[in-house]
């Protein structure tokens, strides 16, 4: 049964492609559609530009980087992008939504835990992320790697889409039914508010020393985003342990990867988005928050106990985390009908019943 609003399932993704709604310079890769979701990839250039910026009502971001640009990068053989930088690449797909199509963008999980900022523009945008119903045009990645050099390519994917007929978020009530049924988020006194549900972070850590999480490390080698399992994980990440403490304080402006207290449930027809919590004064935040695909933490697709990984960075001051402490809130929204494929059966999912995890890309030492 197909619900009349809802985000699009990847049978759906598919006819946007064959019906020419979705445009690609190549053609798709075979596991670049997700079950709620579709991965885009990098073109064959990327421009450093000197600061970030929005195109405006006015402005085309072609028009931007006529004024904007510092030289042209080429990505065909790969090219190392560095820290500090901020770079737009042309992403191989564009598009041509219907009316009643719009879109979202969001970092893949894989860029978040990597502390690759990167946000997708387009043409006469007024909002990062946010593509309107009916547009046509364009899409384009901005990328500025804030802890590690990284080596991308053309095809490289460092962030997703999801398509959007109408308004599908659940509000409180619906969302405190589902969890009721399904057990979205395992606590026993779920905090629902504002149309989402809280997440809190774990302090206590596995392990004898209580491993809670990672703070990554300065001056390092370059990541190649493309390659899996192939970097030391005490090159690039400090350990950081509980030691019995059950708290933990953020030094300024550092990155650190912890880990949900919960673990977290998307039921096969919806999907969640995590959201910041502010805190109203701001000191920290989840930086990258993130999709959570449909199936996730799912027990019939091996999901079973599967927390959130949190990258979290404090501003301004140092600031004490403590165990249980809210940290950020799942929403979710309907899909328009269940999809074909769930995240951790027979996808090459990465992060499938995962707890602390860090990127694909590390292997321990
Ligand atoms: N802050 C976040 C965001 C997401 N996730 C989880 C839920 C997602 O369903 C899963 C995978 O997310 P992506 O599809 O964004 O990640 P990748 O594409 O990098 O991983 P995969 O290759 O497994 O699809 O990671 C998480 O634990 N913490």
């Amino acid at each position: 049964m197909k619900r009349n609003s809802g985000i699009l399932a990847d049978r759906a993704i598919h006819e946007l492609f064959d019906t020419g709604r979705l445009i690609t310079e190549q053609a798709l890769d075979g596991d670049q559609i997700q079950p709620a979701s579709l991965d885009l990839r990098l073109g064959s250039k990327a421009l450093r530009v000197r600061a970030s910026f929005m195109p405006g009502p006015n402005s085309t971001v072609e028009d931007k980087l006529k004024r904007l640009t510092l030289h042209e990068i080429d990505l065909e053989n790969g090219a190392v992008l560095e820290t500090g930088c901020v770079y737009i690449v042309p992403l191989m797909e564009s598009l041509d939504l219907a009316a009643d199509l719009s879109a979202s963008t969001n970092p893949k999980s894989s860029t978040g835990r990597l502390d690759i900022f990167t946000r997708v523009m387009v043409d006469y945008a007024q909002e990062f992320d946010k593509i309107p119903a009916g547009y046509t045009g364009q899409l384009y990645l901005e990328i500025s790697p804030r802890t590690f050099p990284i080596i991308v390519r053309r095809g490289s994917r460092l962030s997703q889409i999801r398509f959007r007929i109408g308004h599908a978020l659940l509000t409180d009530t619906q969302l405190l039914d589902l969890h009721a049924s399904e057990t979205l988020v395992a606590s026993e006194t779920p905090n629902v508010s504002g149309g989402g549900i809280a997440l809190s972070i774990d302090l206590k850590g596995t392990g004898p020393d209580g491993l809670v999480g990672y703070r990554g490390k300065h001056h390092t080698a370059v990541i190649d985003v493309d390659r899996k399992g192939v970097h030391d994980v005490l090159d690039f990440w400090e350990p950081l342990y509980s030691r019995g403490r059950d708290e933990l304080i953020l030094d300024p402006d550092e990155f650190y990867i912890l880990v949900s207290r919960e673990a977290v449930h998307v039921p096969p027809l919806y999907a969640a988005e995590m959201t910041p919590y502010d805190p109203l004064v701001g000191e920290f935040r989840v930086h990258y928050a993130g999709f959570f695909d449909p199936g996730f933490g799912h027990a019939p697709a091996g999901g079973s106990g599967s927390r959130a990984v949190l990258e979290v960075r404090s501003h301004e001051v140092p600031y004490i985390l403590e165990h249980g402490q809210i940290i950020g809130r799942l929403v979710y929204e309907h899909m328009q009908e269940h999809p074909q494929g769930l995240y951790g059966t027979g996808l090459g999912s990465n992060y499938q019943a995962q707890g602390l995890k860090l990127s694909k890309h590390f292997r321990l030492s």
